[in-house]
């Protein structure tokens, strides 16, 4: 197995795509399942980090139920499914406001490219927050009852204040143990994350995106900082996902 002994090893995965993804809506926090599409990617996933003997021994992911899927079929698929596994809303998608269950191309559409993609991908302007009693709604969800003051939009910055924390008193500690963590989340909680580990700055991160169901693989010093670019496992099917995902709404 390749990596330096001394470096602690990360792994982030988007989960597959979702029956969402594929309709072109918006999702956010609601909870939809994978595709079969998603399932297959995730089953890929975990038949990468085996080929090249990246073994993780915990999983983060997300109360996300296309995060916790990808997550088990990866890791059923690797020979890992009995790791231990961490559940955190700190993880979650960032919350869409208004927008979740909205249809891209229709907002992309009827607000006009620059507000669409402000509301997509600007660093710090969230969308309208969404009415509690919408059927997109989570403030009525058991899972974040103890969530206090659960948003009801979020921009990526607010995705990032409130992931860093987990980031560093839930999943630091297993990376110091010398353990193999694997994160299984979401597009814009998986940037944030990124951001911050490859200092990339407000404006730039408009551009990243990430691939579903590609692991993207990570070796960090003693400070957590990236000993080199993260790199996606599948480095070919990385760069076609990536595209679609920033044309989405085209
Ligand atoms: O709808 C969402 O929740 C996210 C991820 O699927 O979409 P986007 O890539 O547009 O931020």
């Amino acid at each position: 197995m390749g990596g330096m002994a001394d470096t602690y090893k990360l792994v982030l995965l988007r989960h597959g795509q979702s029956e969402w993804n594929k309709e072109n809506l918006f999702t956010g926090w609601v909870d939809v399942p994978l595709s079969e599409q998603g399932e297959t990617e995730a089953r890929r996933g975990g038949a990468l980090l085996k080929e090249r003997g990246i073994h993780p021994d915990v999983v983060h992911t997300s109360l996300l139920r296309r995060a916790m899927n990808t997550a088990n079929l990866a890791l059923d698929e690797a020979d890992r499914l009995w790791i231990p596994v961490k559940r955190d809303w700190r993880l979650n998608e960032r919350h869409y406001g208004a927008l979740q269950g909205k249809d891209k191309a229709q907002v992309r559409e009827q607000y006009g490219e620059d507000q669409f993609m402000q509301w997509r991908r600007s660093y710090d302007v969230p969308p309208p927050p969404l009415d509690d009693d919408d059927e997109y709604s989570q403030a009525h969800d058991p899972r974040y009852a103890d969530v206090p003051d659960a948003p009801r939009t979020e921009c990526l910055k607010d995705v990032l204040e409130r992931m860093l924390p987990y980031w560093e008193e839930g999943i630091q500690p297993d990376l110091r143990a010398g353990r193999t963590v694997l994160v299984a989340a979401h597009g814009n909680s998986l940037r944030a994350l990124v951001k911050h580990l490859d200092g990339i700055s407000d404006e730039e991160i408009s551009g990243l995106n990430i691939p579903t169901g590609i692991p993207l693989y990570y070796e960090l010093d003693e400070d957590f900082r990236p000993v080199r670019a993260g790199e996606y496992l599948d480095p070919d099917a990385a760069s076609d996902a990536i595209e679609a995902v920033a044309n989405q709404g085209r």
